[in-house]
């Protein structure tokens, strides 16, 4: 069944889509969630005892329609910490609305998750960075032109109706505390990741080149077409945001980039991605639990 929301999830279209998924899950409730972009799934055979769930059979969720998004919804547990995965994510650009596309924000929430970690496959427009760089997002510029908060305030999937704000903060965004653990575990693994800041444009298309310089101008280290409207959703019902941009492509004048190098190189620097995650899981769930 697939609904489409224009309005924000109802009580009854959460239940149904909860009530479905516990026919299929009856393990721990999860208290992570993760979303893996464009060739980033190799996170998903990190998770321990899985349990999987094609989206196509889950009430109220939309369909993935891009190459290198499985459309599955992942259940288990990632070094012991019980997780819930988008093996896939849905973009605006495959046509879908912003409350389509962050819904499954809102599943995780009312299934028991404090924290998201989303992932993302982007362009690199900072000269100094290479492909394969992970990218700790600090900071995002929303240039999609869309908002999933837009509509009546508040939703179903918070804890309360005061937790939704209607002009919600986003100041820390991308939870420092948060970052600085995978800034340790990353380092701790001889991995180098970077602080930056990701810019988002709903796509399909990819950018000019007048548009890396327009992007780089405004304060920009690399641009996707996803994200964005997962982190407000989230943080608008008070979930703590971890974003990862893997650099995929570089975006210099005269290189052409294709969606099949994206998923290559998604592929190829994905697997320092996948042992961040798995690394970072414990430590992020024993800050989530002093907090
Ligand atoms: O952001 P994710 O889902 O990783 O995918 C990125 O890769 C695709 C373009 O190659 C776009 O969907 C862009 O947003
Ligand atoms: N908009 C955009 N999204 C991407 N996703 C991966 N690479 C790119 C890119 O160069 N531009």
């Amino acid at each position: 069944m697939q609904t489409s929301l224009v309005e924000n999830p109802s009580v009854a279209q959460l239940d149904e889509t909860l009530n479905f998924l516990r026919t299929k899950y009856s393990g721990p409730a999860p208290v992570l969630g993760v979303v893996l972009g464009s060739g980033l799934s190799g996170v998903a055979n990190a998770i321990d005892n899985k349990i999987a769930v094609p989206y196509a059979e889950i009430p109220h969720f939309v369909r993935s329609t891009v190459a290198g998004h499985a459309g599955q919804l992942l259940f288990g547990t990632l070094e012991g910490v019980p997780v819930v995965c988008m093996q896939g994510r849905f973009h605006l650009y495959e046509g879908y609305t912003a409350k389509q596309a962050t819904y499954p924000i809102c599943v995780m929430k009312k299934l028991g998750c404090k924290a998201v970690i989303v992932s993302n496959a982007a362009g690199c427009l900072n000269t100094s960075w290479r492909v394969g760089d992970i990218m700790l997002i600090a900071d995002h510029i929303n240039l999609q032109g869309q908002n999933p908060l837009i509509g009546p305030n508040p939703r179903a999937c918070a804890t309360s109706p005061e937790q939704c704000a209607r002009f919600p903060d986003m100041s820390n965004c991308y939870d420092k505390e948060l970052r600085d653990i995978v800034t340790r575990v990353a380092s701790s693994q001889g991995t180098n990741t970077r602080e930056g800041v990701y810019v988002a444009l709903s796509g399909p298309s990819y950018e000019t080149a007048a548009e890396h310089r327009f992007l780089r101008i405004i304060g920009a280290d690399c641009v996707g077409m996803s994200t964005v409207c997962e982190v407000i959703v989230a943080r608008h019902i008070g979930m703590k945001v971890v974003g990862l941009s893997v650099q995929t492509n570089m975006c210099m004048p005269g290189v052409a980039t294709c969606h099949e190098e994206v998923i290559e190189a998604g592929n190829k620097a994905g697997r320092a991605m996948v042992e961040l995650v798995k690394a970072s899981a414990r430590p992020i769930l024993a800050s989530l639990e002093k907090n």
